[in-house]
């Protein structure tokens, strides 16, 4: 059951930022609930930006199972796109919003323990949830934190994770209520028609056929496991509809649910 107090994990991925109207419209809704007294977290990617900025610097790309190989030439690269330029465009249009907005990463205040997931990905991170103090701190002053899905190992080496499996650990360490929005109004079946609901078994089955495929995998299946380990459905829908975001945290549906 959600309250004022449940808090609001919120991931936007990168197509966001190529959005102007899209950017503005769902920064208004976060600007708007954090100033009601509600707490809300933005998690965010920036996977265009990445492509981007490595092809700019004559560094060939490329995602296994939609999880991008990071060698570690290319880090400087996906850190800055990441939680530089993402991080703070993200940040400046919340501000413009009206509100108050700390930028971090998940590298910050001890939030997640980090570690390589598999080294023939090169620097791409797993994470778990840590220490949840600085989050909370952050909420309990009525700001609004924008994360992006940089972390860190203990020995301080920049790991890159997925953005929904940044939202994914996030909701975790604060019991949150999570919501990924993308750039299609949810999951969609083989006809391209969405999908209102779907459980593990149906998950699965769509996977096997190849129906449910790169990022989107990636999402359904963070999705699922905050359900499961939640016992309540998360939400996959579009950040197009960011007018009914508010409707949306209410528990109401406007794209796919991830049922537990
Ligand atoms: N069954 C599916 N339903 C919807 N999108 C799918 C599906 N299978 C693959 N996709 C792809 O997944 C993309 C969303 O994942 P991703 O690109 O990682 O989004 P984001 O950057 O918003 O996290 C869609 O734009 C689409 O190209
Ligand atoms: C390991 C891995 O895949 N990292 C992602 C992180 C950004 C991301 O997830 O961005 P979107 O949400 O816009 O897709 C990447 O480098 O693209």
């Amino acid at each position: 059951m959600s309250t004022n107090e449940t808090v609001l994990v919120l991931k936007v991925g990168g197509a966001l930022m190529q959005s102007p109207e899209g950017l503005q419209g769902l920064m208004k809704t976060a600007a708007d609930m954090v100033n009601a007294g509600r707490k809300v977290v933005l998690v965010h990617g920036g996977g265009y930006l990445v492509d981007e900025q490595l092809a700019a610097n004559g560094m060939v790309s490329e995602k296994v199972d939609g999880l991008r190989v990071s060698p570690k030439e290319h880090m400087p690269i996906v850190v800055g796109a990441l939680a530089g330029t993402s991080n703070k465009v993200l940040q400046g249009a919340a501000t413009a919003a009206g509100a108050t907005v700390v930028g971090l990463s998940l590298a910050d205040g001890n939030l997640v323990d980090a570690s390589i997931k598999d080294p023939r990905l090169g620097m791409v991170g797993q994470v778990a949830p840590k220490d949840g103090t600085y989050l909370k701190f952050i909420l309990s002053q009525g700001w609004l934190p924008i994360v992006s899905s940089i972390a860190m190992t203990t020995d301080g080496e920049l790991l890159n994770v997925n953005a929904d499996d940044a939202a994914t650990v996030l909701a975790k360490l604060v019991h949150g209520q999570l919501i990924l929005l993308s750039d299609v109004p949810g999951v969609l079946d083989g006809n391209g028609e969405l999908l209102s609901s779907l459980n593990r078994a149906q998950i699965a089955e769509l996977v096997a056929q190849g129906v449910i495929a790169k990022g989107m995998k990636v999402k359904v299946e963070a999705a699922l496991e905050v359900a499961e380990q939640m016992g309540q459905p998360v939400q996959v829908a579009s950040w197009r509809d960011a007018a009914q975001l508010a409707a949306l945290a209410r528990g109401e549906h406007i794209g796919t649910q991830i049922q537990p």
